[in-house]
């Protein structure tokens, strides 16, 4: 096994390597590793421990999150081994330890780690554990930092992304710009994986698209038309019908035939005067480059005066010719109205020359665009039917972390809890299972976490759900629908059989699916309700019991 994995083979029955080839054992703090020899040293390493990785907020001031980055982790426990180069570079980070440590850390791999978690995709909420992870302590501590770095950014990004679907609207097309903005290379591809599952339609990322098979998509950037001086630059100027039959020598001509027209065109007449030679000639190379899909940035010299008029040009000429242009990109200036300004140009087109479809031409839009300018534009009104957006989704700008903990709830059996002055920080103790119940209409009424030997919620029973911490707040609810959350990911050596890791595709559709699922108002961007996140009356009990008896009594004096 060991040479497979140095030979850059998978291990771990079949399940592939984690993407990113940097995600390594040694991917994780130091404490993990002084953490593991101290219970090395004390005999304790082998003790069996359970730990949940869970949120405590969600981000974006919204009230819902999706889960990203599990199939990550269950690559990166699949193979799980160190190398022997890994060992000594260990050796030499902690000399002091015994060799004893070492050859046990040699040893070690996740085949006696079991993973449950939510899948991929689903809406979740805070305190609910996303994954459950049980196993000898010692190395459940190495997966804490690795795991929240595959699963923190993923999340944050996902959610990021399924926001700006939310406010764009199911009909518009949205194209993920960031790989030049994000936190690096990782933080790029990362990017371009979970906009996708998180709801856009493609990425401008190549290596993404070949990665992932997500569509990709572009445009051309303003150097492009800057690059160009004059329509004398263009020395072949023929072009093949679409469909072979005929060839037109001079499209140059043809292209600067169709700008007088506009010009002189009964409701065009007038509306604009001499436009950028320079622009037209980048145009019309990119028109003859790419006949099938002729998009053009308008914006590098003047939208309404030189831009649109010289694609309409183009595309006219391109129509001639039996090819459909595909529509323009603006990328600076006011998109409301600017897009709407174009929009009213392609259906005078659409009239003057009687060509068919011309008003319906695509428009993009892009330039620092975010929740809150595709919410301005939306009340503004505007004729945008793409959005191509970079910083603010990637660097998830409105919020830099989600903020995702990996925190002990049992061990050797015995539930442990992490108090805090902050009761929103105070862990929810003891190896638990995790429902969403569902209610009349359909909707995701609340989660209740339960002990794991409880029995589960049953439709058209009635079942009080508490908050975990605030004695007053309860509910009784009657599911009509119940779904066990934690489904097993990584069966160790239990008999639990493995669920699948589904594609991308199948986890983008069901990401869609689940937010259509839930109730709108938990939705909404302006002060959404809060989704019920609860315990049963048994773990609630559980849960104050040992808080009384893990919590000094003060001294007053
Ligand atoms: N109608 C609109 N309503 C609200 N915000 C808009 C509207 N149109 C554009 N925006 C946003 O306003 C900001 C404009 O930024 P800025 O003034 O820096 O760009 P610009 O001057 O138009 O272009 P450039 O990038 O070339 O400097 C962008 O974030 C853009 O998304
Ligand atoms: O605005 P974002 O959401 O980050 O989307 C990506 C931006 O990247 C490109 O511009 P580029 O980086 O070439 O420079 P510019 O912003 O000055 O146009 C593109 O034209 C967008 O404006
Ligand atoms: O294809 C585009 O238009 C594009 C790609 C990346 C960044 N900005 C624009
Ligand atoms: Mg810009």
């Amino acid at each position: 096994m060991a040479e497979a994995a140095a030979n850059g083979e998978a291990r771990g029955g079949g399940v592939p390597r984690p993407t990113n080839p940097m995600v390594t054992p040694l991917l994780t703090d130091l404490y993990q590793f002084t953490m593991a020899y101290a219970y090395w040293k004390a005999g304790k390493h082998l003790d069996r421990a359970v730990f949940d990785l869970y949120f405590r907020k969600n981000p974006f001031g919204g009230e819902f999150t999706i889960f990203g980055g599990l199939e990550e982790c269950i690559r990166f426990i699949a193979n799980f081994k160190f190398t022997e180069e890994e060992i000594k570079f260990l050796r030499s980070v902690m000399p002091t330890c015994e060799d004893g440590f070492f050859e046990y850390l040699s040893s070690i791999d996740c085949s006696d780690v079991e993973v449950y978690a939510i899948p991929e995709g689903y809406v979740v909420f805070p305190k609910v554990p996303l994954m459950r992870i049980e196993g000898p302590v010692a190395v459940v501590q190495l997966l804490e930092t690795p795991f929240l770095s595959l699963v923190n950014y993923a999340s944050l990004v996902t959610t990021n992304a399924a926001r700006h679907r939310l406010v764009a609207g199911k009909s518009k097309n949205l194209l993920e710009f960031g790989l030049r903005r994000a936190q690096g290379p990782d933080g790029g591809i990362s990017a371009s994986r979970y906009s996708y599952m998180g709801g856009f339609d493609a990425t401008s990322n190549v290596a993404a698209g070949r990665l992932f098979g997500i569509p990709i998509r572009g445009t051309h950037s303003h150097a492009f038309v800057s690059s160009f001086m004059g329509l004398d630059e263009i020395t072949d100027k023929a072009l093949t019908s679409s469909n072979g039959s005929n060839k037109c020598e001079d499209f140059v001509s043809l292209v600067q035939n169709w700008l007088t027209k506009i010009q002189d065109g009964s409701s065009l007449c007038g509306t604009f005067g001499e436009t950028s030679q320079s622009e037209l000639a980048a145009f019309t190379s990119y028109a003859l480059a790419f006949p099938n899909s002729f998009l053009a940035l308008v914006d590098t010299y003047d939208v309404m005066r030189s831009g649109v008029p010289n694609f309409c040009a183009v595309a006219l000429a391109l129509n001639d010719m039996g090819y459909k242009a595909v529509g323009i990109r603006l990328d600076s200036g006011d998109l409301a109205y600017l897009s709407v300004e174009t929009r009213k140009f392609f259906h005078s087109v659409e009239k003057d020359f009687g060509i068919v479809g011309f008003g319906k031409m695509n428009i993009t839009a892009s330039n620092d665009l975010n929740e809150e300018t595709i919410d301005a534009l939306n009340k503004q009104g505007h004729e945008v039917d793409a959005f191509g957006i970079g910083t603010y989704l990637v660097t998830c700008y409105a919020q830099a972390a989600l903020g995702c903990v990996f925190k002990l709830v049992e061990i050797n059996k015995q539930p442990r809890i992490k108090l805090s002055e902050d009761v929103t920080k105070v862990s929810i103790p003891c190896k638990k299972k995790c429902y969403r119940l569902y209610g009349k209409e359909g909707y995701p009424l609340v989660d209740i976490m339960t002990g794991e030997d409880e029995p589960g919620p049953k439709i058209g029973e009635r079942l009080l759900c508490r908050h975990p911490f605030n004695e007053s707040k309860r509910a009784h609810v009657v599911p009509q629908h119940v779904e066990e959350l934690l489904k097993c990911y990584w069966p160790g050596k239990s008999s639990k059989s493995r669920e699948e890791l589904p594609s991308l595709h199948e986890i983008r559709a069901r990401c869609i699916q689940h937010l259509e699922r839930m109730r709108p108002d938990h939705m909404r961007r302006l002060n959404p309700t809060p989704y019920k996140v609860s315990v049963s009356a048994k773990l609630y009990d559980f849960i104050h019991f040992l808080w009384l008896n893990e919590a000094p009594v003060g001294e007053l004096q």
